[in-house]
């Protein structure tokens, strides 16, 4: 990860420039999913998979009218483009990894294509590529939003920033300049984790999710009957004054020791269906943290601009 993150630095992150953290973020999120659900690192090929996913996801959530013209009928494109493309990858590593070829794959793909169900069967190609394209879905805007999320609080608050650098420059201040980040490093990066928490607190990915109720039960004088689907949203925990006190302050220190009460601090959902890209996710950002503020200082363009573009400007430190 660390690798990919620092060749996507070097190549997209400029120094003096004023960049878009949106895209960027979006561009990195992508080409580490590619690298390691996939182990396809090739620009044309990352191409090949990026736009029809981007199609697909601009009209995922559209008017379902299956015309031309509309974003719904570009997305039902774009899904069949990246099914036909994966099926291709599939098909490739299949027989590569048959006639022995290949051996060093580590990504999700080659695993997939190794394991068996429970009567002894190999996955079909629909059924690898269907997990992969739910995979890419489930992380790609999540991950990417929270990137993107982290950076803008850096941005906006410097005496956080100082924080957070300290940090980071200890770690990279106790390796060589080739030397890639560990696990043991990740484990060091504590401050920095806490501020990405209080990111996702008050900027989550998501908004919450639904939940059908498997026994009545009595809330805030509501009766909810067994079997209703509900709504559980992430905001009305995140900023409850009760758990979280002033809740629009930005403060990591929340998270210090056994940080809030369970189910109160919720970006990843909680419960049987909790995300189960959390420890991936928590790694994607560290790493990301880790490379951009050891290169940069960061200054926001426009002081109170939503996180939609967040122009930043990228200053490299003197020494
Ligand atoms: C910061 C990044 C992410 C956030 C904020 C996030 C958030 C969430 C949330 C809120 C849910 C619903 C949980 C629930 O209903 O209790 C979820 C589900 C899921 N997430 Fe994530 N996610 C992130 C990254 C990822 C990544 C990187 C992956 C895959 C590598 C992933 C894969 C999934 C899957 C497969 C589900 C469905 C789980 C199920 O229904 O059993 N997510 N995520």
């Amino acid at each position: 990860m660390d690798a990919l993150a620092r060749e996507h630095m070097d190549r997209e992150w400029t120094p003096n420039a004023l960049v878009n953290v949106v895209p960027l973020s979006k561009k990195y999120t992508f080409d580490l999913a590619c690298k390691l659900f996939l182990d396809v690192v090739d620009v044309e090929d990352i191409k090949r998979l990026s736009d029809p996913f981007s199609l697909a996801t601009q009209g995922m959530l559209g008017v379902p009218i299956n015309l031309p013209g509309m974003a719904y009928n570009r997305a039902i494109r774009g899904g069949k483009m990246i099914r036909k493309e994966l099926i291709r990858i599939i098909n490739e590593r299949r027989k590569k990894l048959l006639e022995k070829k290949e051996t060093r794959h580590q990504d999700l793909l080659s695993k997939m294509l190794l394991v068996t169900d429970e009567n002894g069967q190999f996955y079909s190609e629909m059924e690898i590529s269907n997990n992969i394209v739910g995979f890419l879905v489930a992380s790609f805007d999540a991950t990417s939003s929270a990137v993107s999320s982290v950076i803008n609080y850096l941005a906006h608050l410097p005496h956080i920033y100082e924080q957070v650098l300290k940090e980071q420059m200890e770690i990279a201040k106790s390796k060589g300049p080739d030397e890639l980040l560990t696990w043991e490093d990740i484990q060091k990066m504590k401050y920095s984790w806490n501020v990405a928490r209080e990111s996702l607190r008050l900027g989550p990915s998501s908004q919450g999710g639904f939940r059908e109720t498997t026994t009545e039960f009595t809330y805030a004088g509501f009766t909810i009957p067994k079997g209703w689907k509900t709504h559980w949203t992430v905001h009305s925990s995140h900023r409850n004054p009760e758990y979280f006190p002033e809740p629009e302050k930005f403060d990591p220190s929340r998270f210090d020791g056994s940080g809030p009460p369970p189910y109160t601090f919720v970006p990843f959902g909680g419960g049987p269906r909790m995300c189960p890209g959390r420890e991936y996710a928590k790694l994607e950002i560290l790493v990301f943290m880790h490379n951009v503020v050891r290169r940069f200082k960061l200054e926001k363009a426009i002081p109170n601009e939503p996180v939609d573009g967040l122009a930043v400007r990228l200053q490299p430190h003197e020494n």
